[in-house]
């Protein structure tokens, strides 16, 4: 098994200063790859690029060894921060299936990686702020002010958010060719191998995804795609993982969140059960009402709510779900139970992750025959797709997302993910639709408007 590599050695100097907020994607296309985003409703905004530190770790101990890297490079912080949102952070992800990252399009992206930035420029509600990272040699508190003066002097050059308006943006690049990876007679007898085998007791839910590759006709617009995502998703997390100079990039935008803990505090969510949106207010409210009755997608819902309080429970002082209710976004409504609970002890986030990930949203139940199951059936490597990304800092809070509506995007094509959950009484071609409806948030930033 290969080690966590934390390259090169701590301790670690971060510096930070406020600024004028720079436009986001002048400022994005000003900075190097490797270059992260990462957007959420109730976090900041940040852009990072370039790399301090990087961890990375595979087979089953990833969670652990990913934490214990950052431990020793958050340990020896000299970290002077004027907000905490600009305090440094490890950006990054995990892979679906342990073991599971390989061939093309996921060659950049390792079982587990997560990055120190060199810089980290945040939007947050008290402002804009430059953070500069430096590890190893380069940790040199005289140097790093430096660097932080030269940052923010490049910065202050490319004009501010106000300056720049929607129409200046590269145009969507259209799609010029795609190809799905599973036809719909192989989908049709998956999806019924599945059903059978939930009806006869082996297995009671299981996600299976599909997955489509776009040629595109037009260079992939990274900046303007994600000023786009956010306008559209604004109540959803945002990420985007370019792990090389000009190379891949892993970014969308899911309704879903696997865990934020601030303190003893968690914030989950269960989503799961899925519906269409109308074609007016009405027909959104019937569509919803009717998803709220529906026992097949309320069964659905509710493995994945009972598996993440039970996956809670050992860590728990007290657990409280909210209500369950209809999550709305631009092309599907879901079933949505937000659920809260206060820790019994100090934990680190990634130990809740490891607990929580995959949650039946996107495993299935029994894990280990649902995950067999996946690996069986799925024509392709889900890589990142489902996983869990996010930022940990060194107190041990942070926040992750499961990497749903996404794609893995060359300069010149992309390769997009959906999955449906399976209970007993589902239908291929209903589910098929599903699928389709969750390219849509992805599909819709690639195809042009003409
Ligand atoms: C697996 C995906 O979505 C998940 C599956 C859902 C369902 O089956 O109803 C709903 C939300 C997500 O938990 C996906 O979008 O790829």
């Amino acid at each position: 098994m290969e080690r966590v590599r934390s390259s090169p050695a701590p301790p670690l100097v971060s510096r930070t200063t406020g600024i004028d907020a720079p436009a986001f994607a002048a400022a994005f296309d000003a900075l190097p790859a490797p270059r992260m985003t990462w957007n959420a409703p109730d976090d900041a905004l940040v852009l990072a690029s370039g790399e301090a530190a990087t961890l990375t770790a595979d087979g089953p101990d990833r969670f652990a060894e990913i934490r214990a890297g950052a431990d020793e490079l958050f340990d020896s912080g000299d970290v002077h921060a004027g907000t905490e949102a600009a305090r440094p952070r490890l950006f990054g992800g995990f892979a679906f299936h342990e073991g599971g990252c390989d061939g093309d399009p996921w060659e950049p992206f390792p079982e587990a990686r997560f990055v120190l930035p060199r810089v980290q420029v945040t939007f947050a509600d008290n402002g804009a702020w430059l953070t500069v990272n430096a590890v190893g040699a380069e940790a040199d508190p005289d140097a790093v002010e430096a660097r932080l003066a030269e940052e923010r002097d490049r910065l202050a050059g490319l004009g501010e958010a106000s300056d720049v308006s929607a129409a200046d943006r590269p145009p969507r690049p259209g799609i010029a060719a795609t190809r799905r990876t599973t036809s719909r007679e192989a989908w049709r007898e998956s999806v019924e191998a599945a059903v059978d085998r939930i009806r006869g007791g082996d297995l009671r839910k299981v996600v299976l995804a599909q997955a489509l590759e776009a040629d595109l006709a037009a260079t992939f617009p990274r900046a303007a795609t994600l000023d786009r995502l956010a306008e559209k998703y604004p109540d959803c997390h945002r990420y985007y993982f370019e792990p090389d100079a000009g190379g891949s990039a892993f970014f969308g935008a899911t309704p879903e969140r696997l865990v934020a803990l601030r303190g003893r505090t968690v914030e989950t969510d269960a989503l799961a059960g899925t519906t269409g949106r109308g074609e007016t207010p009405a027909e959104d409210e019937w569509l919803a009402q009717e998803l709220l009755d529906d026992d097949k997608n309320v069964h659905e819902h509710e493995l994945v709510a009972d598996t993440v309080r039970e996956q809670l429970e050992p860590f728990a002082a007290s657990i409280s779900p909210g209500e369950r209710r209809v999550r709305r976004l631009a092309t599907v409504q879901h079933l949505h139970t937000p659920i809260t609970a206060e820790l019994s002890a100090d934990r680190h986030v990634l130990e809740l992750v490891e607990a929580l990930h995959p949650t039946p949203a996107v495993g299935g139940l029994p894990p280990d025959r649902a995950l067999e199951t996946i690996h069986d059936t799925e024509p392709f490597d889900r890589g990142w797709y489902a996983a869990p990304v996010g930022w940990i800092d060194a107190a041990g809070n942070g926040a992750f997302a499961v990497a749903i509506r996404s794609a893995v995007a060359t300069p010149r094509r992309a390769t997009l993910f959906a999955g449906v959950g399976l209970v007993a009484d589902s239908d291929p071609d209903l589910e098929w639709d599903e699928v389709q409806l969750k390219y849509r948030p992805i599909l819709d930033e690639l195809e042009d408007e003409g």
